[in-house]
């Protein structure tokens, strides 16, 4: 430790500590210093050891009790051996004797480390995670060998998170403009914006990261924005303000006409990291932002310019969207300084990415880019559940809120008698029996829903003929209203988008995709392009139910993805595998003109690759025996499966099937809760699809001969009648239906009445709200055998 009295640690804005010459009349680094020296600069310093050398004292306790809030000025250099990534400096330098870190598992300490080494280790840890790994530790890091990882940030969170991966470097980008701001591009990136992000990303690194974390805070890069650097005092003056800002080094794109900058804001105690090949900033002059340095002349002017830089006292250098081979020559012509590549391939150094791109946030991102994570659209869902959860009230429940004392209640009810008591007593009353809670509407209604968590528009099935009104099914199983209704039902929305189809020839295409394969490369497209996708899933022979599903899967989503497939394994062996109508080719005509994206059509051989149903079924044990599960056992399970393995294959962010077949969509509702996929899509179920008299559209509707379509309507006709008739039970409806059905000559296999989240048949004298009205019938003509299924659902109250 020598001490030459010449710099002095100042607290920076964003709370850390950095090295500034001791007096303003001084250059930013002291020309006497030496060169081993001068890295102490371009970090910022950790609280502990700062406060050390502000106060010159050996005591750590006292200096923290002194120190905090501070604005430190001290006056001692000391040479300081900047080896950040081993931990044992803050201990030699408060004369500690360096320990080497505990070997955890060492079988020779009888057991691993006992919890005097655990406490050591941690402390070790601690102090680690408090250190700058500092320009000096980047430069070991890349002498060694290690590869380098930047990304950028832009504010707090995303700095904490990068911080707490254990990234070299975090660059607060000028991609600040498109990525965060909603600007074109980087260039109308201002100074302000970019210090604003500076000082948050600042607080991000410094800001205590989480238990597990053991690597030093990384180094942060400020990006001169488009303008801040034209003029020699403009580039001096800007960069400062980012050092101020909390950044210990700034990026400039270009080429060696910006030698004599870097010199300069080198001198001035700057460090500088240049950017060559792609330089967005100048995109206008590189014909847009594609590859660089893809002739032999231009890479040849690309390396030259990294030589150049290097030259000139850059530390680093970013080299973006250029041939792989072009950076690999670049970073071998200037071996002693770090090559961060973007779109540049992997014989550099290191990497650079944008962190929405990485995330999946980005609506566009450069091809170059790898997602590793869908964070769009998890967000996407979340929103989602938390609109609808507040429409329905199920947020906030009793956990977010908190209840007042209950002296203070009552004495606020003397003081506001009217207001108070009302409110609080309908609250009081409704908890314990919400269903019957004569309370008003509001009350008792939000609160019916929590306990069924079942919510339902109360137009669907009744009184509706066309396909109108759906539930949605929200991550968590719940149902929620959807309002297709306004718009659709709408002769001029119906017009509008006949004239947008046709104003736009050729398109919309539809991809076939008759392989898992050809699923799998168009999904991750759709990925890449950060497209949300709805499915579909059918099993062909379209007709008009079908395609208004498509009509609200493109409402949801960006690309509507319909599966078509006649799936073995639903099918038991007496029913109709072999008979079920195929009509790929008109299916795939119907699709293209109603607008879907993409169909995926795949051979029972590919969904089924050891035989159907396979050595792994879904079973959905909580149907077994009730209404349509109690006519066909195994149909549900074969269902559950093929949709599991859809849902698998296709990813989608929703899935939507109609509402006629009820059984199977609260067994998809509730797959998708207990297999824990409703934290990644959700499930719409759409209002039946109905001909004018009423009749379920189906795929089944052919078989009907003339005198059963005839008589068909009635099934429909009869469930309505049984519900709307006044003080309806469901003992009233099962028996209604029967007779009217039975009058009309037809056979009813069941008629059920079940709760609508289990299916579950509701007690004869149970309330009919939230229900579940499903049948099955069997119509006879002439020898032809036909069964028809339908449901409607009764919605709860005060909806
Ligand atoms: N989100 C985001 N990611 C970035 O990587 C990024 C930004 N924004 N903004 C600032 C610059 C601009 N960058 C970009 C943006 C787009 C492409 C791009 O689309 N390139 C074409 C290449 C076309 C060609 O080679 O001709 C591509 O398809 O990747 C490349 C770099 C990199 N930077
Ligand atoms: C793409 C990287 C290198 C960048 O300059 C930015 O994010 O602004």
């Amino acid at each position: 430790m020598t001490c030459s009295f010449s710099a002095a640690i100042r607290r920076v804005p964003g709370g850390a500590f950095a090295k500034t010459p001791k007096s303003q009349a001084m250059t930013a680094v002291p020309m006497q210093t030496s060169f081993g020296n001068l890295n102490t600069y371009f970090g910022s310093w950790p609280k502990r050891r700062s406060q050390f050398l502000i106060y010159g004292c050996l005591n750590p306790r006292r200096t923290n009790a002194i120190v905090s809030g501070s604005q430190g000025c001290g006056h001692v250099d000391i040479d300081v051996k900047d080896d950040a990534d081993s931990a044992t400096d803050i201990g030699s330098l408060y004369g500690g004797t360096p320990q080497s870190f505990p070997a955890t598992g060492d079988g020779s300490s009888g057991g691993g480390p006992g919890p005097a080494e655990a406490a050591l280790a941690a402390a070790h840890a601690a102090a680690a995670a408090a250190k700058c790994l500092g320009l000096g530790g980047v430069a070991r890091r890349f002498k060694k060998g290690q590869k380098l990882a930047m990304v950028t940030a832009y504010d707090f969170p995303s700095s904490r998170l990068a911080r707490e991966a254990g990234v070299e470097l975090i660059l607060v980008g000028d991609s600040l403009g498109n990525c965060r701001l909603g600007l074109p591009d980087t260039v109308g990136v201002t100074m302000e914006d970019m210090l604003r992000a500076t000082s948050s990303v600042r607080r991000g690194v410094e800001a205590r990261p989480g238990a597990s974390v053991a690597s030093p805070k990384p180094v942060v890069v400020g990006d001169m924005p488009f303008g801040s650097y034209l003029l020699l005092p403009d580039a001096l003056r800007n960069a400062a303000a980012f050092r101020l800002a909390g950044a210990e080094m700034v990026k400039m794109e270009g080429g060696r006409h910006l030698a004599p900058f870097i010199e300069a804001l080198t001198r001035a105690g700057i460090a500088v990291m240049g950017h060559i090949g792609l330089e967005p900033q100048k995109a206008l002059l590189q014909g847009g932002l594609r590859l660089q340095g893809t002739t032999a002349r231009s890479a040849a002017e690309i390396i030259r310019d990294a030589e150049e830089l290097v030259k000139a006292g850059a530390v680093a250098i970013v080299i973006e969207c250029v041939p792989v081979e072009v950076a690999s020559a670049v970073q071998a012509a200037i071996p002693g300084v770090p090559v961060i590549g973007i779109g540049a391939g992997g014989e550099v150094a290191g990497q650079v990415l944008v962190c929405d791109d990485l995330l999946g946030v980005h609506g566009r991102p450069p091809s170059f880019v790898k997602m590793f994570a869908d964070v769009g659209r998890v967000s996407a869902n979340a929103y989602a559940r938390y609109v609808a959860e507040v429409r329905t009230g199920e947020f906030p429940g009793e956990a977010h809120g908190r209840p007042m004392k209950p002296e203070e209640l009552e004495k606020l009810k003397e003081l506001l008698p009217l207001v108070v008591k009302s409110r609080a007593s309908q609250v009081a009353k409704a908890k314990p029996d919400a269903a019957a809670s004569p309370q008003g509407p509001q009350a008792s209604s939000s609160l019916a829903h929590r306990q069924q968590g079942f919510v339902t528009n109360p137009i669907v099935g009744l009184g509706s003929t066309g396909g109108l009104g759906s539930l949605e099914v929200l991550p968590g199983g719940r149902f929620q209203a959807l309002n297709f209704l306004g718009p659709r039902a709408s002769p001029t929305f119906a017009a509008a988008r006949h004239i947008s189809q046709a104003a736009s020839p050729g398109s919309p295409r539809l991809a076939v995709l008759p392989t898992r394969a050809d699923l799998s490369a168009w999904r991750r497209e759709a990925s890449a392009r950060g497209r949300r996708v709805a499915l579909v899933p059918t099993m062909g022979n379209l007709h008009e139910g079908h395609l208004e599903l498509v009509d609200q899967a493109k409402e949801l989503a960006d690309e509507v993805l319909v599966s078509i497939f006649v799936n073995p394994a639903q099918f038991a062996a007496h029913e109709d595998l072999d008979r079920y109508p195929r009509t790929l080719e008109e299916d795939l005509k119907k699709l293209r003109e109603r607008g879907a994206s993409a169909v995926f059509a795949p051979t029972p051989g590919d969904m089924y690759p050891h035989g159907s149903p396979g050595g792994t079924v879904v079973v959905p044990h909580f149907v077994q025996g009730r209404s349509e599960a109690s006519c066909r056992p195994e149909h549900f399970t074969g269902v559950a499966t093929v949709c599991l393995k859809l849902f698998n294959l296709c990813d989608p962010h929703v899935a939507i099937f109609g509402q006629k077949d009820a059984m199977q969509c609260v067994v998809i509702a509730r797959m998708l809760e207990d297999l824990m996929l409703d934290e990644r899509m959700s499930l719409v179920i759409a209002g039946t699809s109905r001909e004018a008299d009423g009749l379920a559209r189906s795929s089944r509707n052919r078989y009907p001969t003339e005198g059963m379509r005839q008589k068909a309507p009635a099934i429909y006709r009869a469930l309505l009648d049984s519900v709307q008739a006044a003080g309806a039970t469901p003992l009233s409806v099962r028996s209604t239906v029967h007779q009217m059905l039975e009058r009309e000559g037809m056979e009813v296999s069941y008629i059920s009445v079940a709760d609508a989240r289990g299916m579950a048949e509701k007690p004869d004298s149970a309330e009919l709200q939230n229900s579940i009205v499903s049948i099955a019938c069997i119509l006879k003509d002439n020898g032809v055998v036909s069964r028809l299924l339908d449901c409607i659902v009764v919605p709860g109250t005060g909806e």
